[in-house]
């Protein structure tokens, strides 16, 4: 596997935000979204095998394990028996996504966070992969401008989606003005911040 990092912080996105968690950073990306707070991590990487990544986070105490990028799913075949092992060892595992590659053959137990890029990114995700999320998953617009705030809410009201669903401020971006739009357009939508960035963890 291209492993970008490994480091344990509160998760500060999604379902779980707020818990110890242990993120794995895997390394390379298929798209470059113009707000990627993580571009190092798009090329490059370390290698290590699948078992060594498993020992290096069993040697973390969080329940919570997040397997995010760079994509990950580019690595789909190791993410799935890592994913096997870490859930085997008792680990609660997620997955950040950006929507291009088919999650449908994961592991169940797998709780899948499905971004959908928004046109400020600059990059766009396969919307017709949303019916695959479970009620157990999630979905995330990531959002900075008005334009991205109506395809999020067109998105949400034209595709079957059964997962929780979170809007996201691009960090820095005027956080009042999207809660606005959700209130007003009463979306069925959570809005999240990315608390790890307030707190100042990793
Ligand atoms: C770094 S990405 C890695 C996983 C996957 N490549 C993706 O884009 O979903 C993890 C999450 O951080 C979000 N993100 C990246 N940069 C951000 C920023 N500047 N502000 C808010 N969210 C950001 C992404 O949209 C995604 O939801
Ligand atoms: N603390 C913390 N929580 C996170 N949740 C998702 C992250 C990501 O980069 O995928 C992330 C991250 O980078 N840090
Ligand atoms: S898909 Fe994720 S990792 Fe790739 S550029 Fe976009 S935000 Fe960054
Ligand atoms: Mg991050």
């Amino acid at each position: 596997m291209k492993i970008a990092e490994i480091f344990t912080s509160l998760q500060g996105e999604g379902l779980a935000s707020g818990y110890p968690t242990i993120f794995i950073r895997l390394a390379g990306c298929n798209l470059s979204c113009s707000y990627c707070d993580t571009p190092a991590s798009r090329q490059g990487g370390t290698d290590m095998d699948v078992s060594e990544v498993v020992a290096r986070v069993l040697l973390e105490k969080p329940h919570y394990v997040c397997i995010t990028g760079g994509e990950p799913l580019l690595q789909k075949n190791e993410v799935t028996v890592l994913s096997c092992q870490l859930m085997n060892a008792g680990k609660k595992v997620s997955i950040e996504t950006n929507g291009t590659v088919p999650f449908d053959d994961l592991p169940d137990g797998v709780s899948v966070c499905m971004d959908v890029k928004c046109p400020s990114s600059g990059e766009s995700s396969v919307v017709t992969l949303l019916p695959n999320l479970k009620s157990t998953d999630s979905v995330k617009f990531v959002v900075g401008t008005d334009e991205d705030l109506k395809y999020a809410e067109k998105i949400i009201h034209t595709h079957p989606i059964h997962a929780e669903i979170f809007i996201s401020p691009i960090y820095g971006t005027d956080y009042q003005q999207i809660a606005t739009y959700i209130l007003e357009k009463n979306l069925p939508a959570r809005m999240q911040l990315q608390l790890h960035k307030f707190i100042g963890l990793p």
